[in-house]
């Protein structure tokens, strides 16, 4: 049996579309039928089931953005630092496994250019550099590099995600983001195609690979204005064109600051790991082309 915490949310909708179509015996207790930072009830819960796997989609992102995090920290702290201490302390007592959905937006930036000129991302054995031990981080990012901190001893998958994006418009999908934006902060990131996301993540159980974190990221980075230059090449920038939209960036990082509360992740991941173990995702910049060509608003 498996069980889905957070199916309510973007990310855990993915998850559950994703068990549903694999005929999978699972359960998703919501937030309502289940209170994850009472440690009795989910004691009991999990005494009543036999548990092969928890799938974690559960945090606290702020709305519309993390900005958010900054005026609600102690939900921020709960959802994304106490409930998957607590999930991890029941997996390690009743040895099930754990797979957490993190973020790479615990770190800032990039590692330089290779001797090729492609730009080097961080990998999975590097320390945070967005976080709140660096003392440079939102709030968020903070609690989510704390968060991982939690979960060390137990047989657990962090599944670390980035900017998320699909065909699909939706007000968390990373395209919808900059058609929605006033202004657009120009900045290099590797991304997530949150369907290969999920099957990605799954894949990792389904397959049994070594516990650990895993970057499960398109390969490569783009930038912001790459982006856009796709968008307007695809069907979606025709209808745009016609309904005169006009993408208009930040002069700098700097000018986007001040329209922020918190500063944000903008950071190349190396998907490497994930690749070596034989699972497949697609380079950024095909899978956001296959999405825009998809698109539905
Ligand atoms: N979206 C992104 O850009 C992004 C990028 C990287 C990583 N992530 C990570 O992915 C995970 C899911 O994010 P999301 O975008 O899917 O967020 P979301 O749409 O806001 O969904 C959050 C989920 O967590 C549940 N939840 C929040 N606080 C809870 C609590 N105290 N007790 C029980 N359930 C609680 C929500 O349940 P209710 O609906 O009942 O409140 C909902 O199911 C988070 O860990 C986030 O940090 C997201
Ligand atoms: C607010 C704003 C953001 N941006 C850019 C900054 C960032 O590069 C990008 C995402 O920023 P926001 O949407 O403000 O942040 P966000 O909170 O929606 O995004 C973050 O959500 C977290 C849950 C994830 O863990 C992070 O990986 C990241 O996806 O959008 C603009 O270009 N213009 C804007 O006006």
């Amino acid at each position: 049996m498996i069980v889905l915490f957070g199916s309510t949310g973007y990310v855990g909708g993915f998850f559950k579309k994703l068990l549903q179509s694999k005929n999978i015996d699972f359960v998703a207790p919501s937030h309502k039928e289940i209170d994850l930072l009472n440690e009795r009830q989910l004691l009991d819960f999990f005494d009543r089931l036999s548990v092969d796997f928890i799938i974690n989609a559960v945090g606290y992102t702020g709305k519309p953005n993390v900005d958010a995090c900054e005026d609600n920290k102690l939900d921020c702290l709960l959802g994304n630092v106490v409930i998957p201490g607590i999930l991890a302390k029941i997996c390690s007592q009743k040895n099930i496994a754990f797979g957490h959905v993190s973020s790479g937006c615990v770190y800032q930036g990039d590692k330089g250019t290779g001797p090729d000129g492609s730009i080097i991302g961080f990998q999975e054995n590097d320390p945070p550099n967005f976080s709140f031990r660096t003392s440079n981080s939102s709030f968020y990012s903070g609690c989510k590099a704390l968060g991982e901190e939690m979960l060390t001893a137990s047989r657990c998958y962090i599944w670390r995600l980035r900017m998320p994006f699909h065909w699909q418009d939706h007000p968390k999908n990373y395209i919808s983001k900059l058609l929605f934006y006033q202004r657009l902060l120009d900045a290099r990131n590797s991304l997530s195609e949150v369907e290969e996301f999920v099957r990605a993540a799954f894949e990792c159980w389904e397959k049994r690979l070594p516990y650990g974190i895993y970057h499960i990221t398109n390969t490569g980075s783009i930038t912001t204005r790459q982006i856009v230059e796709k968008i307007l090449g695809s069907p979606l920038g025709a209808q745009l064109k016609e309904r005169g939209k006009k993408f208009l960036f930040f002069d700098n990082e700097e000018e986007f600051l001040k329209h922020v509360k918190a500063p944000r992740s903008n950071c190349v991941l190396d998907n490497t790991k994930l690749l070596s173990k034989g699972i497949h995702i697609r380079h950024v910049e095909e899978a956001i082309e296959e999405d825009l060509k998809r698109w539905q608003s």
